[in-house]
């Protein structure tokens, strides 16, 4: 299958009630093996990169990442376009849910504009590179004012195969309780789909602001790829 068949047919009513309830969605075998084996070779493109950060010298934790240039990869406009849109109706519906008063636009395009708007221009995107002992602190991706509350992660590497630990990790910090950790191992192809800031959870006086951040385990041996999709660009 293709990546626009695969996107094509994703089940929005499904993600959409996973994204409510847990604040994510695991979406299995969505990137085609070709498509992933190409976005692990870009890697040592440095054309394609406007920036690369070495992860231990900021204290983020160990390993490397390369933010994309403009213009982005075929395969990363596609996707943060497609998933743009429905992930726009949820976005709106949480802030509706939160009293928060911002709506988001339905083309990504048009949200690019307002970030434009507020400085903020350069693009977010970035591919990941993991080496056996590496991992990614707790953080959440909000690069200025204006920030987009769901983000993607796409998994090119095999656990098991290609590296074991390396969990994807989320933790949900509910405000005066204790805080869940969620460990993930998707698959090669797999796509997690995830609050960048809070989401919106139910408590008996309606909704409320329960603010997630996610990382990476410590990788036991060999290397992990991901690709991280942010909507919004940075200041
Ligand atoms: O490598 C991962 O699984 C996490 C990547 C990440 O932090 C991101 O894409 O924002
Ligand atoms: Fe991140």
């Amino acid at each position: 299958m293709s990546l626009s068949n695969n996107i094509n047919s994703l089940n929005w009513q499904s993600i959409k009630q996973d994204l409510d309830e847990q604040g994510y969605a695991v979406i299995r075998a969505v990137i085609p093996r070709d498509v992933s084996d190409q976005l692990i070779a870009s890697y040592s493109q440095a054309d394609l990169y406007r920036s690369t950060i070495v992860m231990k010298r900021y204290n983020f934790g160990k390993g490397e990442y390369k933010y994309f240039a403009y213009p982005l990869p075929d395969s990363i406009v596609y996707l943060r376009n497609e998933l743009y849109t429905p992930l726009s109706s949820v976005a709106n519906e949480w802030n509706l849910k939160l009293g928060i008063n911002l709506t988001y636009p339905e083309k990504h395009q048009d949200f690019i504009e307002a970030c434009q708007q507020q400085n903020q221009y350069r693009p977010t995107p970035l591919i990941l590179k993991y080496e056996t002992g590496d991992f990614n602190t707790l953080h959440q991706d909000l690069y200025g004012e204006l920030y987009f509350p769901f983000q993607a992660v796409l998994f090119l590497s095999q656990p098991q195969e290609d590296y074991t630990g390396g969990e994807f990790v989320l933790i949900e910090q509910k405000p005066r309780l204790q805080s869940q950790a969620i460990v993930l191992q998707p698959n090669r192809g797999d796509m997690v789909i995830f609050t960048t800031n809070f989401r919106a959870a139910k408590g008996t006086r309606g909704y409320y602001r329960s603010p997630m951040k996610h990382g990476v385990s410590k990788l036991h041996s060999g290397n992990r790829y991901t690709v991280g999709i942010i909507f919004h660009d940075a200041k």
